[in-house]
């Protein structure tokens, strides 16, 4: 949980911000109506991630807060009615990371996203590439104000071994012109390894005649800052690449999985089914098992659709807690399956377990008995298909064999 410090003297503003901040699971929200307000929650000792704060307060009506706040080294969003200009780049200049004006409905969201934005920041590993220290020093100070964890390096070579020893890396922050390696061809010799593909990397120069940023792009640059650059834009420019980026990234986790279950889904389970059968050798064993619950239409049928899916969502949550060291998915329907690695007697008690669970739960609301079918190809086949395929077969024999039941069982456990 982080702390945010509120120091807003109009109640309705307070109220909104607490609802709106409040929403976010990660913030808790100190409300201060005034400046004394806000230096006793300072001077508590609690530490807070940020501070969104008024410049009019009743004891302080010319921006004393931002002062007191930016004393405690916490990063201060000024929110304010005052569109003045001129005290706004004054404001900014003296460090403060952000000023949004009460001017639209949207200004309240942007303060939370860009609160949400520090917060990931904590998490979040930047690599700064200057040969100069000066520059190194002024961008990591930046990285610092804004929660970054920041790493460095003087040149493009060094920079590889720094990514190559910190693959958690997000966001590189690269000039160009440095000796033994420049910053278009670090981009370039990254964007040739799949793994630096989702890397947000962006160029800085003090070169800006429009031909390198142009260059930096092509050769793979999220983006391009010209230098010496004004800290707004720097903050912006990296906020939104980093968003883009981690959009993309979302999509594509949501792509692979089941939106009712959470589990992952048929599509994700041949991509990743299909690198553990190319490395099939190197494990103790391979092995695919198909799940179906048993007569699951009467289910639906009697309690309708919302009953059915509610089963489905508690019977995925036994199978993921059986399962967990394997790769495992939903199928389709009502059908599950487990990609095992592990030897086949273990597997097999796995399974014996997780049906022992199914048999003795009650499902959903309607505290329902339900049982499960499985059929389990213990030895892989030419492909992953053909293995699938071989398990189906077995699934179907146990159905026709009354239903909860594994087939083949292995006599071993049995
Ligand atoms: N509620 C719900 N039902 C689903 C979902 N996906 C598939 N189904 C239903 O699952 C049922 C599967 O029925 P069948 O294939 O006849 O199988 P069964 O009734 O389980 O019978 P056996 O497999 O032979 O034991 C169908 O009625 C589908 O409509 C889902 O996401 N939610």
């Amino acid at each position: 949980m982080y702390n945010i410090l509120v120091v807003e003297d109009t109640a309705v503003v307070r109220k909104i911000l607490a609802k709106l901040i409040g929403a976010n699971p990660f913030f808790r929200c100190v409300m201060c109506k005034d400046l004394a307000a806000a230096k006793e929650a300072l001077n508590q000792g609690t530490t807070f991630l940020a501070a969104v704060v008024d410049l009019n307060l009743p004891d302080a009506p010319n921006g004393e807060v931002v002062s007191e706040v930016l004393g405690h080294k916490v990063p201060v969003v000024v929110l304010t009615g005052n569109f003045d200009e001129s005290l706004r780049s004054r404001l900014l200049d003296r460090g403060v990371l952000d000023y949004i004006t009460k001017d639209n409905r949207y200004a309240y969201g942007q303060v939370e996203k860009l609160l949400d934005r520090l917060r990931k920041n904590l998490e979040t590993k930047v690599l700064v590439v200057d040969d100069s220290k000066m520059c190194l020093n002024i961008v990591t100070n930046l990285l610092h104000k804004a929660h970054f964890k920041v790493l460095r390096a003087a040149d493009g070579l060094e920079a590889l071994g720094v990514l190559e020893s910190n693959p958690d890396i997000k966001l590189v922050i690269s000039d160009h012109h440095m000796p033994n390696m420049d910053g278009c061809t670090l981009v370039k010799t990254l964007r040739q390894k799949s793994e630096y593909q989702n890397l947000v990397f962006i160029g800085v120069s003090a070169e800006g005649d429009g031909l390198l940023s142009a260059k930096f792009i092509k050769s793979g640059a999220n983006d391009f800052l010209k230098k010496p650059f004004y800290h707004e834009e720097f903050y912006w420019r990296v906020f939104s690449s980093l968003e883009s980026v981690e959009m993309l990234e979302m999509i594509k986790q949501q792509a692979n999985l089941d939106p009712l279950t959470g589990m992952f889904n048929r599509r994700y389970l041949f991509d990743k089914g299909e690198t553990l059968f190319k490395t099939r050798e190197s494990y103790e064993g391979f092995e695919v098992c198909i799940f179906d619950i048993d007569e699951f239409k009467q289910v639906n049928d009697t309690h309708g659709h919302l009953i059915g899916d509610q089963l489905l969502v508690q019977f995925s949550s036994i199978f993921k807690n059986h399962f967990g060291d394997d790769l495992v998915g939903r199928y389709g329907g009502e059908e599950f399956v487990v990609i095992s690695t592990k030897d086949k007697i273990s597997l097999h008690c796995d399974v014996l377990n997780f049906m022992n669970e199914v048999r003795t739960t009650l499902f959903t609301e309607k505290r329902m008995a339900v049982t499960c079918s499985v059929g389990i190809c213990v030895d892989a086949c030419d492909t992953l298909d053909h293995t699938l395929e071989a398990a189906d077969a077995y699934l179907y024999r146990a159905k026709g064999a009354g239903r909860n039941r594994i087939e083949p069982l292995n006599s071993e456990v049995a």
